[in-house]
């Protein structure tokens, strides 16, 4: 099978850093999106291109390596948190990484993305793994709380030892487009993450209109976002494709401006292996090779993992088995 694996060696996956630069407010205005051709070419993704047989399988394991396995739920415990560390640290049964050929170097997740005060026992968990923990703050998933209260929760989630911050943004901002007020926010909020990796997450179902989305992308990225995230998982629409699109042309279009590369992370709604190739040829057509690792690429999901690892059991034993037996994550 052809080796497509990250190398999960430090616990900060990234060590470059987007520094931002100061607010370009006529290229944020100027941002324009043909919603029909984004559509359009947002459909050819999953219909002109295709990945077969063994190189599926090596771009679900790739899938794997770049998965933000998360939890966040009310209801979260330590003990939860504790199961799915051990799932990302083994995210694939040992019978199926033996029969992938992956026994040297088998896949880890991407990282564990929880709530701040879960970040406690998912560092203890993964200690020794070089999986980072990743912790929403701001007041997820709406983002309301005072400002003082959302840069607290952030060094609240750095003390605690997580490495990478998903932040929401203020969708308000966007709406009465207060592109300064956005900006100020997500650059104090870089601040507050200090060594910490910032990712920016949009809400985009919350944004109304694609333009929003990519002026938004924009201003997060000139702010110092290290990555930008579609979506919370909690809003009534989370990550589609045209979206996505959207987003990582921004981030194309941030690179050819600046020389700097800033990470894609979908999230929310992302349930089947067919989801999880269809956003890897994505960044791979849009943005290109970098951008299939977990450096610059993560996907945010509560209920993947079990989809990929049935999808490489039907690859290896060529029968499928019940969903309960992969019943974590
Ligand atoms: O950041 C990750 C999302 O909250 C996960 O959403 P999901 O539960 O729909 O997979």
């Amino acid at each position: 099978m052809p080796d497509q694996r990250a190398d999960a060696d430090t616990a900060v996956r990234n060590t470059h850093r987007n520094p931002g630069m100061a607010l370009e407010l006529d290229w944020v205005e100027a941002a324009r999106v043909n919603l029909s051709a984004a559509e359009r070419r947002a459909a050819t993704l999953t219909t002109r291109r295709s990945v077969k047989k063994e190189y599926q399988a090596a771009w679900l394991v790739k899938s794997i390596t770049c998965m933000d396995l998360t939890t966040l739920a009310g209801d979260d415990t330590p003990g939860r948190v504790q199961r799915l560390c051990a799932k990302a640290r083994r995210p694939l049964r040992d019978d199926l990484v033996e029969a992938l050929d992956l026994a040297d170097r088998p896949p880890t997740t991407g990282a564990v993305c929880v709530y701040p005060t879960m970040v406690a026992p998912a560092v203890k968990a993964l200690a020794g793994s070089g999986i980072p923990v990743a912790s929403v703050a701001t007041g997820f998933p709406a983002g309301l709380t005072p400002l003082p209260q959302r840069l607290a929760e952030i060094r609240y989630a750095v003390g605690e030892g997580a490495a990478e911050i998903d932040i929401v943004i203020n969708r308000a901002q966007v709406l009465n487009r207060d592109w300064a007020a956005l900006y100020d926010e997500v650059k104090a909020m870089r601040e507050a993450c200090g060594e910490a990796h910032l990712k920016t997450i949009l809400a985009t179902g919350d944004l109304k209109t694609l333009r929003n989305v990519e002026a938004a992308s924009l201003v997060c990225m000139m702010a110092g976002a290290d990555f930008i995230k579609t979506s919370t998982g909690k809003e009534d629409v989370n990550a589609t494709l045209p979206v996505s699109l959207v987003m990582v042309r921004a981030i194309r279009d941030y690179q050819a401006r600046t020389g700097e590369r800033v990470g894609f992370k979908p999230a929310g709604g992302l349930r089947t292996a067919k989801d999880a190739i269809a956003w890897l040829i994505l960044m791979k057509e849009e943005l290109g090779r970098p951008w299939l690792e977990p450096e610059l690429f993560r996907i945010g999901a509560s209920s993947l993992l079990a989809d990929v690892e049935r999808q490489l059991e039907h690859f290896v034993t060529g029968r499928y088995s019940a969903g309960h037996r992969h019943a974590a994550a």
